[in-house]
């Protein structure tokens, strides 16, 4: 068989939105006074930004093939990344079959192992692997969720995370998850108004919409049980992300303490089938929540899910828009997604990655159907008005 190889990868940067969701102007809901481990310093309360959450900027990854096909992918990674792509990745894949994925992925992995593992360097290799999959995908002709199995259901349903959740109702969301604002360094005055929040919000959309709280990291084991104690009453579905991603530990002990019924689930800062597997075994939470532009791309997700499953854990990817559509739509083990309100006031549904991609497809009622993903590779083009950097040619 004829199978194209690999002529030239190249790597770009690209500021505002995109896959570095967090890099939005001001006045945005996302970064408006929420709950972090900066918290604990009163001067980086107020916003993330503050921090340098959006420091890193997207990266986008594009991969040339034999045969003209060029297939692409984003992820948060920005400058560092494309250093990374074209001074390191590029060697394991130019002059490789478009169809060698399993063999790139292990090579890029291990050879970065030294310096790499989480963080910066494998949301690189995730997007340098999901610009794989877009372009074998595009080969072939087919959408990556055929190359993953085929649908397993004939429709996408998403929760909606964002400040509004009675708003996401109206939009036919089947939850909403709202960020947490206050830390444990704002005491029981803060406590206080993360509960009078929850219970607001529950007012608001009445008994039977899901409601969950996100707490990026934020809490200690003893806040977190404490908090999560006093929201059962409100009908919390589950807590998230409540403890640093290194306290596998202290989730394994907050599972054990929440009320009955209230799901613990984190992930989305958690890397590879070896991160995962001590969530797993060491019983951290109910739902894990890889981002597949950071956990390792689609080629360590499948691997990471199989692990869950077999732990009957659910996987609902964090964020990611198309790449993770494909991939949720062919999974048993992932009966709902997420959708990221990226609107300023999260009141209306904008693309996730807005304003990076076109065709990118958006919950209609709270949902998606499967045929609007039936459209060869990710089946998204990047927008020609944002303007790309190419910081390191090879
Ligand atoms: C809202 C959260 O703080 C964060 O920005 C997004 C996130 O953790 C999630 O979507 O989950
Ligand atoms: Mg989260």
């Amino acid at each position: 068989m004829n199978v194209p190889v690999i002529k030239q990868i190249r790597a770009y940067t690209v500021r505002g939105g995109g896959a570095d969701y967090h890099d939005q102007g001001g006045g945005h809901w996302i970064d408006d006074h929420i709950a972090t481990p900066m918290s604990r310093y009163e001067k980086y309360r107020q916003s993330r930004q503050s921090f340098g959450i959006n420091v890193l900027g997207t990266l986008v990854v594009e991969i040339e093939a034999s045969d003209g096909t060029v297939g692409f992918a984003v992820t948060t990674a920005g400058e560092i990344g494309a250093y990374i792509v074209e001074k390191h990745l590029a060697r394991f894949i130019e002059g490789q079959k478009v169809t060698d994925i399993e063999k790139m992925w292990d090579q890029m992995f291990n050879a970065t192992l030294y310096y790499g593992r989480k963080g910066v360097v494998i949301n690189t290799i995730s997007g340098v692997d999901l610009a794989l999959w877009d372009l074998l995908a595009k080969v072939r002709g087919e959408p990556v969720h055929q190359l993953l199995g085929g649908p397993v259901r004939d429709q996408l349903q998403f929760y909606a995370t964002g400040a509004r959740p009675d708003l996401a109702k109206e939009m036919g969301f089947i939850g909403g998850k709202m960020p947490l604002h206050h830390g444990p360094a704002e005491g029981e005055e803060g406590l206080k108004k993360n509960l009078a929040m929850i219970e607001d919000m529950r007012n608001r959309v009445g008994d039977d919409f899901w409601l969950m709280l996100d707490c990026w990291m934020s809490l200690d084991t003893n806040y977190a049980t404490r908090l999560a104690t006093k929201a059962h009453q409100y009908g919390l579905k589950w807590i998230e992300e409540a403890l640093p991603p290194d306290d596998y530990w202290g989730y394994a002990e907050l599972r054990r303490n929440v009320p009955k019924g209230m799901l613990v689930t984190t992930g989305e800062h958690e890397a590879t089938r070896w991160g995962f597997r001590l969530l797993l075994e060491m019983g951290c939470c109910d739902i894990i929540q890889p981002d597949v532009g950071w956990c390792g791309g689609v080629t360590e997700l499948i691997k990471i899910s199989a692990l869950a499953d077999a732990h009957n854990v659910l996987v609902v990817p964090h964020g990611s828009s198309v790449y993770s559509y494909h991939f949720v739509i062919t999974r048993h083990n992932s009966p709902f997604a997420e959708f990221l309100m990226m609107a300023p006031k999260a009141d209306q549904v904008v693309p996730m990655f807005n304003p990076l991609l076109l065709d990118e497809p958006v919950p209609v009622n709270g949902r998606i159907s499967a045929s609007a993903l039936d459209k060869p590779g990710f089946g998204v083009r990047l927008n020609p008005e944002c303007k790309l950097v190419r910081p390191y040619e090879h």
